[in-house]
């Protein structure tokens, strides 16, 4: 009808389902936006879809109208097959899905929690460890830093959630986290027939089209496995008492003795929901710092010779040092990583519960809103040169920067990148603490290179729900004598004060 919003023709029955399920999305919308304007109707097999490409259009239908915009489109893979729905992000706005965002805000909501601090810098200091023997076993080819990046991001959620301590080399939970995530990921494919054609749900297991089944279950054991082991781990440390601080024991400490089941099933999955939150998206945004790196050797000199004028390689950075504000080249780096790379770049879906009017337009009850994060943060009206990696767009040129004024320092793209409204990321700023120290650290003491010929394409990204760059080596070196004493100084082993159980401490 007219008075939806504009879009391309759709293709007789099958919609727009071939628009979709392109290979990176988030870029065909950018294309789109280009010729249609920044909301854009669409329609798969029936299912209407608005996607939103300015940042004005999502505060204004994901924010401004959260109240009958905040719930999530069911999908059939995801949600009873793989059982993908028990996690925040794919639950509807309800009493438990708001219950869970309560209990995560006193834990990960504050920019002051220096609890955080402590667990990042130490398990980046690990990173920055374990970095090194990748670096000594690695000929002139170079290698895939992505396993070690994983294992970061692991570990730190593996402790702040579960108090749990992973080993630097073959642990089991970190093993699962990265198996679950694989199928998670799988699971949140838009593109599985059975999402789009329902009644295929019943066809017999040896139907031709029924792999959907048996990689739905897969998953789903291998999320409950994950969901379950950690949370026993701590249980049992718990009973011991000595359980060391942890998302998952105050939870239960609140609960009291008396836990139901029920209760007790609402920590396992608040906690798995955070831990799969965090693990992955960490994970996803250092890889591509990696690459940022790799490709722009001129900013990462810049960066390194901020960190030595306050450091001189004789102490490596801390987030006191990011409290101080003693850097502002990272800090514009992170912020232009956090713009130029959007681990989730379109966002999670939302969905229409009511029908509702924009800029004269209807937005049909049922209609699927897809803000475009990662299309927002290129928006040239706002940054200019939008493909560029260029942390001098943040800074003034007092700072060295583009800038004239504060004043004309572009839209903090974490604005963004963290989504809308009420569904917003509860865990952006333990997400900065993390991307910063990560950088901060990793540029102290490495180097980053492209392996001639083998030069990563930054427009090459996995199309999940939670992108990856795809596969790429690094040549990874150490910058000099002094950055790798720094290294070698790491301890592996020494718990922070923070970890330690209260029978430990005293
Ligand atoms: C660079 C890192 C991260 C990015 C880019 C990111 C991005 C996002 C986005 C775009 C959403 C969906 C927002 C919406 O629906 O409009 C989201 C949701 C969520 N994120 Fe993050 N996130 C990051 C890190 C984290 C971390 C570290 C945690 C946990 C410690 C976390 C936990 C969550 C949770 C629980 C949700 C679901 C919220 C809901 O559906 O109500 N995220 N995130």
């Amino acid at each position: 009808s007219s008075s939806l919003p504009p879009g391309p023709r759709p293709i007789p029955f099958v919609g727009n389902v071939l628009d979709m399920l392109k290979p990176r999305g988030w870029a065909t919308y950018y294309d789109l936006a280009k010729q249609y304007g920044d909301v854009i109707y669409l329609s798969a097999l029936g299912q209407p879809m608005i996607i939103l490409n300015s940042h004005t259009a999502a505060v204004d239908i994901l924010a401004k109208q959260s109240a009958i915009s905040s719930n999530r489109p069911e999908f059939l893979m995801a949600g009873p097959i793989a059982g993908t729905d028990r996690l925040a992000p794919l639950m509807q706005y309800d009493h438990p899905l708001k219950t869970m965002r309560r209990h995560f805000i006193p834990f990960i909501g504050t920019q002051s929690s220096t609890h955080l601090w402590e667990v990042a810098e130490q398990l980046t200091q690990r990173f920055i460890k374990r970095l090194r023997k990748d670096v000594e076993t690695s000929d002139s080819e170079g290698f895939d830093p992505r396993d070690s990046i994983s294992w970061a991001a692991s570990a730190i959620s593996l402790r702040l959630i579960y108090g749990y301590d992973s080993a630097v080399e073959d642990d089991i939970l970190v093993h699962r986290t990265r198996v679950a995530f694989d199928s998670f990921l799988r699971a949140n494919e838009p593109s599985w027939t059975v999402n789009w054609i329902p009644p295929l749900r019943h066809i017999p297991p040896w139907f031709p089209l029924a792999s959907f089944r048996k990689i739905g279950q897969q998953g789903r054991k291998t999320l409950d496995a994950l969901a379950r082991e950690p949370l026993e781990y701590m249980k049992k440390r718990m009973a011991q008492g000595t359980a060391p601080e942890s998302f998952s024991r105050k939870l239960f400490e609140e609960h009291g003795a008396s836990i139901t089941t029920e209760d007790e099933s609402s920590v396992e999955w608040a906690s798995v929901t955070l831990h799969g939150g965090m693990a992955n998206t960490h994970g996803s945004i250092v890889y591509s710092f990696f690459m940022a790196m790799s490709l722009y050797p001129e900013i990462q000199k810049r960066a390194q010779s901020e960190l030595d004028r306050v450091l001189h390689v004789e102490r490596l950075p801390s987030p006191l040092d990011r409290r101080m504000g003693a850097f502002p080249y990272i800090n514009a780096l992170c912020k232009e990583l956090v713009r130029w790379a959007p681990a989730v770049p379109s966002g999670v879906p939302h969905v229409m519960t009511e029908t509702s009017t924009y800029r004269g337009w209807t937005l049909p009850k049922g209609t699927y809103i897809i803000a475009n994060l990662w299309g927002i943060n290129r928006d040239a009206t706002i940054y200019p040169n939008p493909h560029k990696f260029r942390p001098e767009r943040f800074l003034t040129k007092a700072q060295g920067g583009d800038c004239e004024t504060e004043a004309d320092i572009p839209m903090d793209p974490s604005k963004a990148t963290f989504g809308y409204g009420r569904r917003r990321c509860p865990g952006q700023y333990l997400a900065e603490l993390l991307i910063w120290i990560s950088v901060a650290m990793t540029l102290s003491v490495y180097n980053i290179e492209c392996v001639k010929g083998q030069e990563p394409c930054p427009s090459e990204y996995e199309n999940w729900v939670i992108s990856y760059p795809k596969a790429f080596k690094s040549k990874i070196t150490v910058r000099s004598d002094e950055a790798e004493k720094l290294v070698n100084s790491i301890s592996n082993d020494e718990p922070p004060s923070w970890m330690r159980s209260p029978t430990e401490r005293s």
